[in-house]
């Protein structure tokens, strides 16, 4: 069999990234509004600090408002709530990003919490999270599991009624806003995680197999069922051949998997750019609700809008 095809992330969140920076200059035109990021670091964790920098890169580049608050790691929760309640008040402000993870002294939940959920670009608030899983208007939709379902689509067309569909990890960032936007789709959604029975057996059933446990390589060519579709949201550090250097892996072994599958997401490259593309998109979504305009079709995922 010929080798899989090899989805383009990064070209796609370039268009999206573009179809996203139409839309804030639409806005601005129509309502005369700027859409506008709070992007909180708390530390000087050095990936942070990138993932971070590209963040705002992005949001310049396509017209947004970047407002970026670093602070110190031992800064007081007390002095962060208020930083969000602030963030919370200012107009300017449409979407807010605390990046993770947070110093250890902090209660992450409690910082999430306090966000107002229409300000809550990554869609990690329970008020957003439990939109999604009942299927209201207005839920934001999680980055990562967003961008994995927008590469789906491209790749399987609109309608995934009826597929299988096995996500491999159960986090509330990822795995389970994966699944609800899955079943949301009309696919027959399984869970699966490190107890489940016959890992690899469940795998093979899958017509689409996301993978998002953080373990290197863990899922084999011989998982994956002939002709499936698979997005590998891994994004692991580890060392390279040569000494002293690293190199990323995602948590599926690419070079068996790619024998396999009929599409499958590479690593760097497939989901990581759609993150920070759907993180713009969130963010011009909350822009157009809080200025009365429409919401793009994409950020809504065939949700109420
Ligand atoms: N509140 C919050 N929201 C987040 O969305 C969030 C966070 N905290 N903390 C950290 C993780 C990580 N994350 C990534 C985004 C893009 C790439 C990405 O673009 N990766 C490139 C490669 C990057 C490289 O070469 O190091 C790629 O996969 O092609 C990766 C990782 C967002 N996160």
């Amino acid at each position: 069999m010929a080798d899989a095809k090899i989805i383009d992330g990064k070209a796609f969140a370039a268009g999206l990234r573009a179809r996203v920076a139409d839309g804030v200059a639409a806005l601005k035109a129509s309502h005369g509004v700027t859409p506008g990021l709070a992007v909180v670091l708390v530390g000087e964790d050095p990936a942070s600090q990138v993932y971070v920098r590209s963040k705002e890169r992005a949001l310049v580049e396509l017209g947004m408002n970047s407002f970026d608050h670093h602070r110190a790691a031992d800064m007081a929760e007390s002095e962060l709530l208020a930083l969000i309640d602030h963030l919370n008040a200012d107009p300017a402000v449409h979407g807010i990003l605390v990046q993770l993870p947070l110093p250890g002294h902090i209660d992450s939940q409690k910082v999430l919490a306090r966000i107002v959920p229409e300000k809550d670009a990554d869609g990690f608030h329970v008020v957003n999270a439990g939109l999604l899983a009942t299927g209201q208007p207005g839920a934001i939709v999680p980055c990562t599991p967003l961008g994995s379902l927008l590469l789906i689509r491209d790749t399987l067309g609109r309608d995934l009624k009826g597929k299988r569909a096995l996500v491999l990890g159960r986090s509330n960032i990822v795995g389970k806003p994966m699944a609800q936007l899955l079943l949301q789709a009309d696919c027959t959604v399984t869970m699966a995680h490190s107890r489940t029975v016959d890992l690899p057996g469940e795998c093979r059933r899958a017509d689409i197999l996301v993978a998002a446990v953080g373990r290197p390589e863990m899922v084999r060519g011989d998982w994956i069922k002939p002709g499936a579709t698979v997005i590998d949201v891994g994004i692991n550090r580890v060392p390279a051949a040569e000494a002293g250097k690293s190199r990323l892996v995602g948590d599926v072994a690419f070079d068996e998997a790619v024998k396999v599958a009929g599409a499958i997401t590479p690593v760097p490259g497939g989901v990581g750019p759609m993150t920070i593309a759907c993180l713009m998109l969130n963010t011009l979504a909350a822009a157009c609700r809080a200025a009365g305009a429409p919401v793009p079709e994409e950020a809504a995922q065939g949700m109420a809008r």
